[in-house]
């Protein structure tokens, strides 16, 4: 629980950091996060800078269940993960997807539509039409998923999705939260239901993130049926256990993600996945592969198409059982200091973390209803 931590200490031991991506993603060109240790290991805070407090806060409580809690009991030793493709031009494809591994090991890959800042919609389309063709063409044993961040309209997404079901054929998976919003996403499900849009004779699957993880409540998407399965970031839903519980309560399938995490908030992510009963997905677990720089000598960086659950070994005996509990690996001081921000930058982290903390303190966050 978050209140074991004592606030100067978590204070006193974070660090700053700015990690240069390789591709930007999310608008975001520099991922700044905090890192802070306590008594079970090492924890992120790295809400993006436009958050609020009441938001930051789940990201906060996050944290410091990894650094003063801890992760848990592994049920896995790997996790299959999704290689991410950001809105890059068709010619950039390649590249992106080798960071992921061989491309031939690559079991899914989750690309960006939607791009805000195109000049039009018809233009935004084309070039997530070439995008979607251009990884099917490249990793054609891959399954392939969408995510548009809530930035279509409904006529907008009802096309845009037409066409990109078309375009990635029989192993398109689902289109992430194609429509903003919980209700949009309700009506979206049937609209496409009433056009036919299907992948392999079966109705397009629709996966919930932001209608999750920016919810007051995160099971209102399972109880209007909004959505096939729900997108799940350890960060914004305030933790693993958390995460877990709504995952459960939900009934739906579940896909873990990262928040674009340093490879110590990754750590969190696996946890979670290997915690879940259920893995029917590949993970969006990659993403240290879009970071130029990380905290660790060894980044989580996905090779065969799949990451190791940190901290996880193989069990004495019987050779498929997993032992050991879930560590998030630990940064080294070198390169934090490397990539340290400058000093009224990290003062700014630090009063965020104060305001988080703040809000946390001050709320019954997470009533019985709200889980
Ligand atoms: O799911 C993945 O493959 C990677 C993670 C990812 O896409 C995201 C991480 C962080 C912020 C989000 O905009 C984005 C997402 O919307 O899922
Ligand atoms: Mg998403």
């Amino acid at each position: 629980m978050w209140q074991q931590a004592d606030l100067d200490d978590v204070i006193s031991s974070a660090w700053a950091v700015g990690l240069p991506m390789r591709t930007r993603f999310r608008g975001v060109t520099l991922r700044e996060a905090v890192l802070f240790e306590g008594p079970a290991g090492w924890g992120e805070f790295a809400p993006f800078p436009e958050y609020g407090s009441q938001e930051a806060a789940a990201w906060l409580e996050a944290g410091l269940e990894a650094a003063w809690t801890g992760l848990g009991q592994p049920l896995r030793r790997e996790i299959p993960v999704n290689a991410t493709m950001p809105a890059v031009g068709p010619e950039q494809v390649e590249q992106v997807l080798r960071r992921f591994g061989d491309p031939e090991t690559i079991p899914a890959v989750k690309v960006k539509v939607a791009e805000p800042g195109v000049d039009s919609a018809d233009e935004s389309l084309a070039q997530d039409v070439a995008r979607v063709r251009e990884v099917r063409r490249l990793v054609p044993q891959a399954g392939l998923r969408v995510d548009a961040n809530g930035g279509w309209t409904q006529p907008q997404a009802l096309r845009a999705l037409d066409a990109l079901a078309e375009a990635a054929g029989e192993r398109f998976e689902y289109a992430e939260q194609p429509v903003a919003g919980v209700e949009p996403l309700a009506q979206l499900r049937e609209e496409l239901d009433r056009h036919g849009v299907t992948v392999a004779g079966q109705p397009l699957r629709i996966a919930a993130d932001e209608a999750v993880r920016k919810a007051e409540d995160p099971l209102r998407v399972a109880r209007l049926g909004a959505a096939d399965l729900i997108v799940v970031k350890v960060p914004p839903l305030g933790g693993v256990a958390r995460a877990l519980r709504i995952v459960e309560e939900s009934g739906l399938d579940a896909v873990v993600s990262s928040a674009l995490d340093t490879s110590v908030g990754l750590a969190a992510g696996l946890a979670l996945a290997t915690r879940l009963p259920e893995l029917p997905y590949a993970c969006g677990l990659g993403t240290a592969a879009l970071l130029a720089e990380d905290v660790v000598d060894q980044p989580l960086i996905p090779a065969g198409g799949v990451l190791p659950v940190p901290g996880v070994g193989a069990g004495e005996g019987a050779a498929r059982q997993v032992a050991g509990k879930i560590a998030a690996p630990s940064p080294s001081s070198a390169r934090l200091k490397d990539h340290r921000l400058p000093a009224e930058r990290e003062a700014w982290w630090k009063d965020r973390i104060r305001e988080a903390h703040h809000a946390l303190s001050s709320e019954d966050r997470w009533g019985p209803a709200r889980i």
